[in-house]
């Protein structure tokens, strides 16, 4: 994924964050339908479930090997330099790149706030088992018609390296996608330091939740997405045009659904809206208040007061 890092316009300016954020929508939406066509397959999430693996002297799961593996060759690659990409294998445990170092000017303040352990979490609990419903009822039928029954009908169809290899760029997308909340939060610190600073010196993160919270930016990110999700995920062969998102005054609101269980050809709609509204939105806050929270470590009294009189 390429990273936003060296642009030429500001990399500060909120317009050009939230324009990356939205661009992201679409990678996180692409890929989510990718995986989708696979069904749970829960054994890649399991620890310890590959004997292959322990015997290499790996503890980890199926997906936690594919990500060490892939981030130990994008580390060679010279990726996780720059500071909007994350890798979910610690640093420590990634090779130095082959090339040299790129220089980055430092644009957000120094801060070790990483989230992906929580990322990992949600998607694999939660957000999986949701997107892969259909492929995964599709499979136990056709295990059915072949005489399959019990547990064997369910749930995998063998195909651990797509599976995990999608949710690696998922995984990926929604990481950066997270972690932007740094830039929204230098971008508005900088806007007006002295709403937030007296909130990090005596420290009140629901306060500076309030100052970064825009729910107008949301709503209408949510309807967007829905949308996107409903066209995205359309056959182009199909004649009939998509229905269009219900508003949100409409009685089923923004969980509405566009169809049985609020699925849409490739993708579960509603599914889509709710890993934002649930746990993407939410843990991006989460990034932008810690980071606010840590805006100030290190400056002395007089470079905080410098600080609050910049207009
Ligand atoms: C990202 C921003 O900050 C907050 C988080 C948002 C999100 O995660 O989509 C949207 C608006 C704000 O509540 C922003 O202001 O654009």
């Amino acid at each position: 994924m390429q990273s936003n890092y060296s642009v030429d316009e500001d990399p500060l300016s909120l317009n050009r964050i939230r324009s990356v954020l939205t661009r992201l929508e679409d990678t996180i939406i692409f890929s989510l339908i990718e995986r989708a066509q696979f069904a749970h397959n829960p054994m890649i999430y399991q620890k310890g479930a590959f004997k292959e693996l322990r015997d290499m002297g790996f503890e980890g799961s199926w997906l936690e090997w594919f990500l060490k593996e892939t981030e130990t060759f994008h580390a060679r690659a010279r990726r996780y330099t720059s500071p909007d990409e994350y890798p979910f294998t610690p640093l420590s445990d990634l090779p130095s790149p082959v090339l040299p170092p790129l220089v980055f000017k430092p644009i957000l303040y120094p801060n070790g706030v990483n989230v992906n352990q929580s990322i990992l979490a949600f998607y694999t609990k939660a957000i999986v088992p949701r997107i892969t419903r259909q492929a995964t009822l599709k499979l136990a039928t056709s295990k059915r018609a072949k005489g399959i029954s019990g547990a064997d009908e369910f749930e995998d169809d063998g195909n651990y390296g797509s599976a995990a290899t999608l949710d690696v760029e998922v995984l990926q997308a929604i990481s950066k996608r997270v972690h932007y909340g740094k830039f929204v939060s230098e971008s508005k610190f900088r806007s007006a330091p002295w709403d937030f600073i007296p909130h990090i010196q005596k420290p009140n993160p629901a306060a500076l939740d309030a100052l970064i919270v825009k729910p107008e930016v949301e709503q209408r990110l949510l309807l967007r997405l829905r949308k996107k999700a409903i066209n995205y995920a359309r056959d182009t062969t199909e004649s009939e045009p998509p229905p269009s998102p219900p508003l949100p005054n409409e009685a089923n609101g923004l969980n509405g659904t566009n169809g049985v269980n609020g699925l849409n050809g490739k993708i579960d709609v509603d599914g889509v809206v709710e890993l934002y509204e649930n746990y993407i939105i939410p843990l991006t806050k989460e990034v932008e208040v810690e980071y606010l929270m840590h805006r100030l470590d290190g400056l002395s009294q007089d470079e905080i007061e410098e600080l609050a009189k910049r207009q």
